[in-house]
């Protein structure tokens, strides 16, 4: 696992909008791993301006998204779905429709749709590049903290604590939705090439645990010592130096 602090947001988001880039640029087959989250979102805005500056066509390339929302319908305004065009499919029209797949929150037959998206990701991966944001508890796309490291793309209850942190994108706590679908834990250890983003004081808790190295179902990002290509991308905030540490030991 590398761990490279860039020391601010900006620079921290342009590593990873330059790394999609030149994964794009160099095969135009690609098959991306997508997150959603506010960590994203300046990520998204990069790559958009980067791949028309390039003119680029994405016609061929493939998206697979972590996860969505059970109980809200695609087009809620805080559904992933509409989280993704609003931010990265609206602003290139080459990208193919066809080929930008996320979990159907909204499936009739929930069991049937874990299953299809996981032979979708096998039938048109691997994934070359996944890229993640990090919970505040340590989860990874919706594993939250006891998930086994073993999990496939599967139904999955939120905790209140993801259920508190993602309450500001919704207008009342009430309104979050309690499930999600979700690639699991080992879903997400097929791609090739891992990419975590993490910036903020928020995310400092789980960075600092994720550092001590230690691989515990506690905390779902750690899954990913074992896997042989990880990149952890942070800023000053959300890398603590020894002294933030001992901030960081008082608090607890
Ligand atoms: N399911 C998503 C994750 O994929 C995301 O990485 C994380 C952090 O979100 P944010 O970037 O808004 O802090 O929580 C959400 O619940």
């Amino acid at each position: 696992m590398k761990v490279i602090n860039l020391g601010t947001k900006e620079e921290a988001c342009h590593y990873v909008s330059n790394e999609l880039l030149k994964q794009i640029i160099e095969n135009k087959n690609s098959v991306l791993g997508l997150a959603t989250g506010g960590t994203m979102v300046r990520v998204y805005e990069q790559l958009v301006n980067l791949i028309r500056i390039n003119e680029i066509d994405l016609s061929e390339i493939t998206t697979f998204n972590l996860d969505e929302y059970i109980g809200i319908d695609y087009d809620h305004p805080e559904s992933y779905y509409t989280y993704m065009h609003d931010v990265l499919f609206n602003h290139l029209p080459s990208w193919n429709e066809e080929r930008i797949h996320l979990p159907n929150g909204s499936s009739e037959n929930l069991q049937e749709e874990v299953i299809r998206y996981e032979k979708l990701i096998d039938e048109e991966g691997p994934i070359d590049i996944q890229i993640l944001g990090i919970g505040e508890n340590g989860h990874i796309g919706f594993n939250e903290p006891g998930t086994d490291f073993n999990s496939l793309t599967s139904v999955v209850g939120l905790t209140e604590s993801t259920i508190e942190a993602n309450s500001r994108y919704f207008e009342a706590v009430e309104e979050v939705p309690k499930e999600a679908v979700s690639m699991g834990i080992k879903s997400i250890l097929k791609a090739k090439r891992i990419i975590l983003l993490a910036y903020g004081p928020k995310k400092a808790q789980a960075i600092q645990k994720l550092l001590t190295g230690e691989v515990t179902t506690d905390l779902p990002a750690s899954a990913l010592y074992n896997h042989p290509n990880v990149e952890i991308i942070l800023d000053n905030n959300a890398y603590l130096s020894e002294t933030d540490k001992e901030k960081l030991d008082v608090i607890d």
